[in-house]
């Protein structure tokens, strides 16, 4: 068996370039210089020859030698230990600090990102360099503690511009793809969220570390350095500039190596920004959502006990202005095991928010306000966040119309079926790869090791759709809920597509919710369908009849908006207006404001749902004129 890719390298870009091999080369001989000073150096940094003083470069002193005769060049290696150190500890103190609280903040949004912008707003009014002096104050010559303190104070600058990145990272459709297959915040943050920041990150941190060198030599020139006779390279400049008028030379290799290091890191951060911003410009935006053409109908007869997935009565309301909008209302619907179902409704009918509440996912502030929501004979409605993710992905699963957009533009197909596999069963490596290539398999490509090796972008929307539905497998779920998961796809891709659904099902008993505009799509799929309009299932009963005979105005129009039932030299049929907003829908029948049918009772009061024939429910009064 193939293993499945490893990430793609990044950084080789970087390494091509001259001067930024140049740079890094040039920072791992500094660290090298300072590990192995006593093997460079046959001088002790700290001993005096007032024989050799000032001595300017020499065959014995190639660098020279300072006021007290002490090694220049001796005095630069261990310097580099010093200076070195200091600035790591404040770079990975403002790593710790800077980037955990700029993560956090922007993955969870809300109160923790409000307090974060308020203290971090307060820290970047502060004066790093007067209150690190004031630190020392305190502290005295701890150098650690100085070295943390100044971390913290530069940790601001980077926390937000993590929290940028994170904050965008978090409304990537991947993300919410990501939860809905059951995946924990820590996990999505880890693996999903971090990778997406480090780009910023490292070149933050480069920068930082140049910042950080600066500092720590400003405050050894300042004689906060570290305690002589030990050499840094900031205290070096003070003792050059002391004796600057009777040997300038004295200042140029402490200078040097300085300038050099602070450039180096710049280099270095320039590179990786345009590494990390390279993969980015290569991989094609996702699909905007196809604006949607007219499509189908639904109603509320009483659930089957059997049924595995019922909802009764269920109103959502979201946020809207200061208040909440009920967007869908008492909806009440079906889907037993192994079967089918159509919902289908024009755009806004409140489709996908039903599949959300579903899944426990309603968009942020919203809430199921009334009903329930049964899954299998658990009431979804009360069960605990955590329970609800242990259900997510692996008994309900979820396609969309956008696959490629659900996909995580930096792991590759085979990563992301991986990641499943790991998460809904465990087991070792080997395994698991194994297993994602077979779900591949099942999905449809025959040659599962190409296409796991493919990153989103190289994927064909219909490849990508296949990888979904992979995904979607690989908890084994009893429902699949199917987000128009044929609509952005060409018409042989779709039918390819829509066989590959029946196979699955049928060999596994899968029951799928299947979300759609298209009636043909529903036709050729469902044996029931529900018709949606303005949050309401107006409409419900089995196929062909529902195409057949129709029982409520709205399905009838939208049937006959169908362009494959256009006659030659004829309009194409539309529903004159549009569904209502949520906050403003009328008082009676919802449709009664496009309907040709609608007679003043329907304006009236509210109506109710009846049974029509046999399995077949509306919500009209005209039914039979329908
Ligand atoms: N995150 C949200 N915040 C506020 N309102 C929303 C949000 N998501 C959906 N809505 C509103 O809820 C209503 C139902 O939207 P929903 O997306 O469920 O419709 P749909 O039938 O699935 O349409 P489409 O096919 O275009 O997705 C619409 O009025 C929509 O504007």
């Amino acid at each position: 068996m193939r293993r499945l890719p490893k990430r793609r390298a990044v950084p080789r870009t970087a390494v091509r370039r001259p001067l930024t091999a140049l740079a890094a080369g040039y920072l791992v001989l500094l660290a090298l210089g300072a590990v192995l000073a006593p093997v460079l150096t046959p001088y002790d940094p700290a001993a005096t020859d007032l024989d050799a003083v000032l001595s300017g470069p020499t065959a014995a002193h190639p660098l020279g030698t300072d006021g007290l005769g002490r090694d220049v060049a001796a005095r630069l290696l261990y310097g580099g230990r010093i200076s070195l150190a200091d600035a790591a500890v404040a770079v990975l103190t403002v790593l710790v600090a800077g980037a955990g609280t700029g993560v956090a903040a922007g993955f969870l949004g809300g109160l923790p990102d409000r307090v974060f912008t308020w203290v971090t707003d307060v820290m970047l009014a502060i004066p790093v360099l007067v209150t690190l002096l004031v630190v020392l104050a305190v502290v005295g010559d701890h150098r650690i503690a100085v070295m943390v303190a100044l971390g913290i104070l530069m940790s601001p600058g980077l926390a937000r511009v993590v929290r940028g990145a994170a904050l965008t990272v978090r409304n990537e459709p991947y993300i919410a793809a990501a939860r809905v297959s059951g995946l924990p915040d820590r996990h999505i943050l880890v693996r999903h969220v971090l990778p997406r920041v480090a780009g910023p990150l490292i070149v933050q941190i480069s920068l930082l570390s140049g910042g950080a060198l600066l500092i720590d030599a400003g405050l050894g020139y300042l004689g906060f350095g570290a305690r002589p006779p030990a050499p840094a390279w900031g205290s070096m400049i003070a003792e050059a500039s002391a004796v600057i008028g009777r040997q300038p030379w004295l200042l140029v290799p402490p200078g040097t190596v300085l300038a050099l290091a602070i450039l180096a890191f710049g280099v270095l951060g320039d590179t990786v920004r345009d590494a990390a911003a390279a993969p980015a410009e290569r991989v094609p935006s996702p699909p905007r959502r196809r604006h949607r053409t007219p499509a189908a109908a639904a109603s509320a007869p009483d659930a089957p006990s059997t049924a595995l997935l019922s909802l009764r009565d269920v109103s959502v309301g979201l946020p809207a202005g200061r208040g909440t909008t009920t967007v869908v209302e008492d909806l009440t619907l079906h889907v037993d095991r192994g079967e089918t179902v159509g919902l289908v409704g024009e755009s806004g009918c409140g489709k996908s928010v039903t599949a959300r509440a579903v899944l426990g996912l309603v968009p942020a502030g919203g809430r199921i306000t009334s009903g329930t929501v049964r899954f299998d004979g658990l009431d979804l409605t009360a069960l605990d966040p955590a329970a609800l993710r242990a259900l997510r992905g692996r008994r309900i699963a979820m396609i969309s119309q956008d696959p490629l957009a659900g996909l995580d533009p930096l792991w590759t197909a085979g990563d992301q079926v991986g990641e499943l596999v790991r998460r809904h069963h465990g087991g070792t490596r080997a395994a698991v790869r194994g297993r994602a290539l077979d779900l591949l398999r099942t999905a449809g490509l025959p040659e599962p090791e190409r296409a796991a090796a493919r990153y989103p972008h190289e994927l064909s929307g219909g490849t990508a759709q296949r990888v979904g539905i992979a995904m979607a497998l690989a908890g084994e779920p009893d429902l699949l809920i199917a987000d128009e998961p044929t609509t952005a796809l060409d018409v042989t891709v779709q039918a390819a597509i829509l066989g590959l659904l029946r196979r699955l099902q049928a060999e596994r008993g899968m029951a799928i919710l299947l979300i759609s505009h298209d009636w043909d799509v529903v036709a050729a799929m469902c044996r029931r369908a529900y018709v949606m309009y303005a949050g309401q299932a107006v409409e419900t009963g089995p196929l062909p009849d529902l195409l057949e005979r129709p029982r409520h105005p709205y399905t009838a129009g939208l049937l006959g908006a169908m362009p494959r039932r256009a006659r030659r030299g004829e309009h194409l049929a539309a529903i004159p207006g549009a569904v209502p907003d949520p906050a403003h829908r009328p008082p009676g029948c919802r449709f009664a404001p496009r309907c040709r049918l609608a007679t003043a009772g329907c304006r009236e009061a509210p109506i109710p749902v009846v049974e029509a024939a046999p399995g077949h429910h509306t919500r009209c009064v005209h039914h039979e004129s329908a």
